[in-house]
């Protein structure tokens, strides 16, 4: 469904992707786990189509996206979850996720371009079904800017939703949030898999991260040093030792 292939990118002499590897089953959530600075993000950014890659390739259902713009991604179904937080004080939570689906339809992610919001027509439906499913209904008509943080975080993955992605890219989706939050985020995003939806995730939250992949790519140095299912990944000796030091694995291991 998603694969890269030999994914590379620098930064002057820095190697923050290198030779990366990297296979995302239809309808799977796959997560993309490394210490700091091992490279995340510029996968990410590789894949969503905001960086170019140095070397390598990017297929989506088999088709090469690589050096594509975000725009026509979008057009495709790969979505990032949008970075709405400064215009939600004006926004409410319909008009928010609204965002989602009339960009899908205008082929540009950037909400600017989407407004003045258009009273009618199919992507309202598709917000409303987007708003429903994600459980902020009660709250459709409240100013985005007034939610707490868990559901703002669920309103950025309605907005993503309402754009009908097969792909989905969340970037940290459970960051900054307290234990009743998370599994509320948490349990949203596996509703999206159960729709067959498929979700390249980065978290730093180990236990979510466990709960909720099917399968997981561990990364250092921009390499790819593991990819399992969960339980596999837990006890692997490389993974440990990355996040652990050399001296942390030995004493773990007792
Ligand atoms: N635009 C850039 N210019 C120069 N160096 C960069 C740039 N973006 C990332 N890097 C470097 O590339 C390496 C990988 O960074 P990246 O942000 O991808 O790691 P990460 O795994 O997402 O880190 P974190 O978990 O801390 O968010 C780091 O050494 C970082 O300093």
């Amino acid at each position: 469904m998603l694969e890269a292939k030999g994914l590379s990118r620098s930064f002057g002499r820095l190697v923050a992707v290198d030779q990366l590897d990297l296979s995302v089953g239809r309808g799977t959530i796959h997560g993309l786990i490394g210490p700091n600075g091992s490279g995340k993000s510029t996968t990410m950014n590789l894949i969503s189509g905001s960086l170019k890659p140095s070397a390598g390739q990017v297929f989506l259902n088999d088709g090469r996206i690589d050096g594509r713009h975000q725009d026509a991604l979008a057009q495709e179904g790969l979505i990032r979850t949008f970075q709405l937080t400064r215009v939600y004080a004006e926004l409410t939570v319909f008009e928010a996720v609204r965002l989602g689906a009339l960009a899908r339809n205008r082929g540009t992610l950037d909400w600017r371009a989407v407004l003045p919001f258009p009273k009618r027509g199919p992507s309202a439906d598709r917000t409303m079904q987007a708003i429903e499913k994600m459980g902020l209904g009660d709250v459709a008509n409240q100013m985005a800017g007034s939610l707490p943080g868990g559901r703002q975080r669920v309103l950025s993955i309605a907005t993503a939703l309402a754009a009908s992605p097969q792909c989905l890219l969340l970037d940290e989706p459970l960051a900054g949030l307290n234990a009743t939050e998370k599994a509320d985020v948490a349990t949203r995003i596996e509703l999206l898999r159960d729709e067959g939806i498929t979700i390249l995730l980065v978290e730093h939250d180990m236990k979510s991260v466990m709960r909720l992949c099917d399968r997981v790519t561990v990364i250092n140095f921009g390499q790819r040093i593991a990819e399992g299912a969960p339980a596999e990944i837990g006890r692997n000796e490389a993974v440990i030792k990355a996040y652990l030091g050399e001296k942390g694995a030995r004493h773990a291991a007792g």
